[in-house]
């Protein structure tokens, strides 16, 4: 049987006291890769936000990652994170250093200690998203496309089940886009993560059909669900 990896049931996501999505359910298994679409304020980000535990869990149940977000204590959403990876349209390196520092900085602040298996650590990402010889650039020395190669390592790091991505597309040329997403359904393949991403970008959907969740009127359509 396949491993579910995100179960979300009968969730309402508010933002303040702003009711946006209602009555949530879907599940996403291990190795899926999954669209987040829908217009413009409809609660994508919302949903993502739900998941990586920044927008408390008011109503409902959900399980990311093996973490139960009901009622999750704040404090224990860094440990909900290094169980996922998230990336974002605009990269969010720090830009007062060089990719290995960049990589080396999220391993120590996520517990890593041994300098062997951190240097092991970051060639073997850098050598999964193409970057291996990268290490020393700064990120404003690098295209658009390497930053985001940069951000989907950082992501890689602590091997997640899951990874959540807003837009990560969405400040990339056509040709670089087509690189960023073939690079992430081969990350789906290879290591059976799971990949949510929401995106605007539907030349990229076409390119690369899968299942989606689409935001619409306060609700999310399931294309795994006939409706
Ligand atoms: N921090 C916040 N405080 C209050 N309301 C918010 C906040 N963030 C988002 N909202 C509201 O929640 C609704 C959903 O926003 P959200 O950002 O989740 O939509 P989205 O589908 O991700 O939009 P976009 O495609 O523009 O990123 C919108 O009405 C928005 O104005």
């Amino acid at each position: 049987m396949s491993e579910t990896v995100v179960s979300v049931r009968d969730v309402n996501i508010y933002q303040g006291s702003n009711l946006v999505l209602q009555d949530v359910n879907f599940n996403i298994n291990r190795g899926e890769f999954v669209y987040l679409v829908g217009k413009t304020g409809t609660g994508k980000s919302s949903l993502l936000k739900t998941l990586y535990g920044e927008l408390p869990l008011r109503e409902g149940t959900a399980n990311v990652a093996g973490f139960d977000l009901k009622g999750m204590n704040w404090k224990k959403v860094p440990f909900l994170r290094r169980n996922l990876g998230v990336v974002f349209q605009d990269f969010q390196l720090l830009t007062d250093r060089n990719v290995h520092q960049n990589l080396r900085f999220v391993l120590k602040a996520t517990g890593w200690t041994d300098e062997k298996l951190i240097e092991e650590k970051i060639n073997d990402v850098l050598d999964k998203v193409g970057l291996k010889s990268k290490g020393f650039k700064m990120p404003f020395e690098m295209s658009g496309g390497e930053q985001q190669r940069v951000d989907i390592a950082r992501a890689l790091l602590n091997s997640p089940k899951l990874i959540l991505a807003d837009e990560p597309t969405g400040n990339l040329d056509p040709e670089t886009s087509d690189e960023i997403m073939q690079l992430l359904f081969q990350i789906c393949k290879d290591y059976g993560t799971a990949i949510v991403m929401a995106t605007h970008d539907f030349i990229v959907i076409n390119r690369y059909p899968s299942r989606m969740l689409k935001t619409e009127r306060n609700r999310v359509l399931d294309s795994a669900v006939p409706a």
